[in-house]
């Protein structure tokens, strides 16, 4: 019998070692690879980051350019996988596509199962490229609107942006997306990233290792919390319901989407960052009532919840910015897979060079033994 006690939810575990994310969640700060993540959404571009993520160090100017140029020739979709995403049931939930088209790419790739360090290199970088050309054709395809090819001369963001919308993005609304990108781009060992490193360490392909990550992102306690969250806001209605409702779900010991989190418990800093761009949105764009009803939630839960460390994550903001952006609810959750394929791929190159071992915990046993096995005819 085992005497290990029993980390439920996997909580405080430690299974490996990473330098590609530092979080403290007591103090609310967070690092990719050393570098505070306010500085970086300040600063930095989603290009710089996927680098900074999958070598562990920023790159040089010639460096940045030469990786810059190597997403822009991945972009473009196989024209296989295009005609798959026109055939999607049409009421099919974007995520669900994203799955679906992710592990088409395996199929397309006569490589799939080349496990090389450079095998796995190249195909993170066509990842990190077509993630974004397939969230914008799903969406195109979701109106009716066919699928446009990449523009070699938009920056990722604006380029997913225009792809999505056929219309090139002023500079405020790519840098919004980028900014967007940033924040979103890793987290440490959160569900999903776990779930694509516990896939990949049987030394399955990246493709499938990615399709499961992106199968765990759908939850809505995890990535599709930022759909719940704006699912929230169409259920309170006019802001004035606000407050009675969150006064009802608290009162009740209900949940509030966007809010807790496994490690912060303080103030997401992500959400911090948000948090002024959904303001900045409200105020510019006359697109106040999200936003007002966020507040009086983040306000009236932060009474109750605040001093049992339950604060806003990053899903709480986020659907502000991206609906102000032209996207619809359902597709909040493949944005943050745009952005997480980068983390994702990260951690999978830095678990075969640092660790590489399968995957595989305990449970304690609480069954019988030895049970006599009686003839089903005689049950
Ligand atoms: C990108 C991301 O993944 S960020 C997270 C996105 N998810 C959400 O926003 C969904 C809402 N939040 C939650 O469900 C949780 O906070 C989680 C799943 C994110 C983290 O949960 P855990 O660390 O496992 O905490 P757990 O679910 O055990 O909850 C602990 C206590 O806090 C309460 N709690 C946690 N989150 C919330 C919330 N959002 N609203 C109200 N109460 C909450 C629980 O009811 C529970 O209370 P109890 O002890 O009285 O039963
Ligand atoms: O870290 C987590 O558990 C969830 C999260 O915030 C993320 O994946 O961005």
């Amino acid at each position: 019998m085992s005497t290990a006690t029993i980390a439920r939810g996997l909580e405080g575990v430690l299974f490996t070692e990473s330098a590609l994310c530092f979080i403290d969640g007591q103090a609310g700060r967070l690092y990719y690879g050393g570098y505070a993540i306010q500085e970086l959404a300040e600063k930095s571009t989603f290009e710089e980051v996927s680098f900074l993520l999958l070598h562990n160090r920023l790159p040089k100017a010639d460096e940045l350019k030469a990786f810059s140029d190597e997403l822009v020739a991945l972009r473009a979709l196989p024209e296989e996988l295009i005609q798959q995403i026109r055939q999607f049931p049409k009421g099919a939930h974007p995520m669900s596509m994203l799955r679906t088209a992710v592990s088409e790419l395996g199929m397309l790739d006569p490589r799939e199962d080349d496990l090389t360090p450079e095998g796995l290199y190249q195909k993170s970088l066509s990842l990190i490229a077509k993630f974004a050309s397939i969230v914008a054709a799903l969406k195109r395809v979701r109106e009716g609107k066919e699928p446009l090819a990449p523009r070699p001369d938009l920056s990722h963001a604006a380029n997913f942006l225009y792809m999505a919308s056929g219309t090139e993005p002023t500079p405020e609304q790519a840098r919004l997306m980028d900014v967007a990108l940033i924040l979103h781009a890793e987290h440490g060992f959160n569900a999903s990233t776990f779930t694509a490193i516990a896939a990949y360490s049987t030394q399955t392909d990246i493709y499938s290792a990615i399709t499961a990550a992106v199968a765990s992102l759908k939850g809505p306690r995890h990535g599709g919390a930022n759909e719940a969250v704006m699912k929230m806001i169409e259920e309170i209605g006019p802001v004035e319901n606000a407050l009675p409702w969150v006064q009802n779900i608290l009162a009740n010991k209900g949940r509030i989407m966007g809010m807790g989190h496994r490690v912060y418990k303080v103030f997401d800093p992500r959400a911090g960052v948000l948090e002024k761009y959904a303001r900045l949105v409200a105020e510019k764009h006359g697109k106040s009532k999200e936003y007002q009803i966020l507040k009086t939630i983040e306000e009236e839960a932060g009474k109750v919840l605040g001093p049992r460390g339950i604060y806003p994550n990053v899903d709480f903001y986020s659907g502000v910015v991206y609906s102000d952006l032209g996207f619809s609810l359902e597709f909040f959750t493949p944005i943050f897979a745009v952005a997480r394929i980068s983390g994702w791929a990260g951690h999978i190159l830095e678990y075969t060079r640092v660790d590489n071992r399968l995957l595989r915990p305990d449970a304690q046993y609480t069954g019988p033994l030895d049970l006599p096995y009686v003839p089903i005819d005689q049950r």
